[in-house]
């Protein structure tokens, strides 16, 4: 028997992302899409505008859009419900979810850094899940909200966590270069940025600097002890439709050779055995001396995996390298279904 999961937000860009995870998932039914009063009643293919690489799946394109409200009978027989709404909306819908007893597995913002919430990549920090029974002792709802992080944290995060549990992190630099797609559809004009590049995307470089401690902190006593390494972010938008490449310079605490850390980068896979139906090896490296590239690596494991090429010695960090991301799979909805999935696994 699958499990009954709705999507919130489900005609956005995000939400067009989760749709076509879930249309045919082994594990969850997708059974309830919701949005805003103006889409709710109309048919899925008639409320959104579809702008995704493959056609909307076709058990879909006749399903209803409902309200989001966790009282409409759409959502009676919904465990979980994965949110693609934006931060403002996720801030005032999903305590409702919870509060109806839903399991509500975010892609926002809104409740990421709450002291009580899990923010989770399930390679890096699994065990910060355990923040649920504090959450719902006090909240006093029988549901909960997990969180996946901001995009762009996720590529930097998952190649950090195996170069920090070997050699430790002293301080990190990282230069973003993000698709437009994190945007979503309407976020940046055409004009803007064909033939051009814009070095400002609002709240980015704060959520990668405050987010990356807490995913990399340890769970002590009922709360996130953040990690303590200095981490700096320039965040910049390019003319790429879906990619998010980094520039990333490390100083570890320990010595650490560009070898050692491909080695550790590349073995660094602790899902591996769980057979989690959106799993995908974590970091695949690439030797050729002008990869990443978007066009050309970011589908890599269905675009779950985060592809590190250019591991060199720095003159001034120890190490620098690249990362490309999916930011809309791997960085987006894609990292809420697998948060989901490993939560079925270990508690269900
Ligand atoms: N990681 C990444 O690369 C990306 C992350 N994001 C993040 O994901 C979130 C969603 O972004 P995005 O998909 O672009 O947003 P969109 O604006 O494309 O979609 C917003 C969704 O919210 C719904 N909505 C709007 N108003 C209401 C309302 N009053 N009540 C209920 N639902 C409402 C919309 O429904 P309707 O169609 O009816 O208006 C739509 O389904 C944001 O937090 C954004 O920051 C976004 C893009 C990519
Ligand atoms: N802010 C990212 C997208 C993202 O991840 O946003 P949020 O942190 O709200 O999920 C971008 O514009 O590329």
């Amino acid at each position: 028997m699958k499990i009954k999961v709705g999507v919130l937000g489900a005609t956005g860009s995000v939400g067009q992302r989760f749709v076509q995870l879930l249309a045919e998932h082994p594990i969850f039914e997708l059974t309830a899409l919701s949005a805003s009063e103006r889409s709710a009643g109309k048919k899925y293919k008639d409320a959104c505008y579809w702008f995704q690489d493959r056609d909307i799946p076709e058990k879909i394109k006749d399903m209803v859009v409902i309200p989001t409200d966790p009282k409409h009978e759409g959502f009676e027989d919904v465990d979980i419900v994965f949110s693609a709404l934006p931060s403002d909306l996720a801030k005032k819908f999903e305590p409702e979810f919870a509060k109806e007893g839903k399991l509500v597995f975010s892609n926002a913002s809104a409740y990421r850094m709450e002291e009580d919430v899990p923010l989770v990549i399930p390679e890096v920090n699994a065990d910060h899940l355990e923040l649920i029974e504090i959450q719902r002792e006090q909240r006093g709802w029988d549901g909960a909200i997990i969180t996946n992080p901001n995009c762009s944290t996720i590529c930097a995060v998952i190649t950090l966590k195996p170069i920090m549990d070997k050699f430790g992190l002293e301080s990190v630099i990282i230069t973003t270069m993000q698709a437009v797609s994190g945007a979503g559809y309407n976020g940046v004009p055409s004009m803007a940025i064909l033939d051009n590049l814009i070095p400002f995307i609002k709240n980015e470089e704060e959520k990668m600097q405050t987010e990356s401690l807490k995913l990399l902190g340890t769970l002590k006593d009922d709360k996130v002890e953040f990690a303590n390494f200095k981490i700096s972010a320039s965040c910049n938008r390019v003319a790429v439709i879906d990619g998010h490449t980094e520039s990333i310079f490390v100083k570890t605490k320990e010595r650490a050779e560009p070898e050692e850390i491909k080695e550790v980068m590349d073995k660094f896979d602790p899902l591996k055995d769980l057979n989690l139906p959106t799993y995908a090896k974590p970091i695949v490296i690439r030797e050729e001396v002008d990869r990443p590239q978007p066009r050309l690596d970011r589908n890599e494991g269905n675009g779950m995996s985060i592809v590190v090429g250019r591991i060199r010695k720095d003159p001034i960090f120890d190490v620098k390298y690249s990362a490309l991301e999916h930011n809309t799979i791997r960085g987006a909805a894609g990292a809420s279904v697998l948060n989901a999935e490993y939560f079925v696994k270990k508690y269900w």
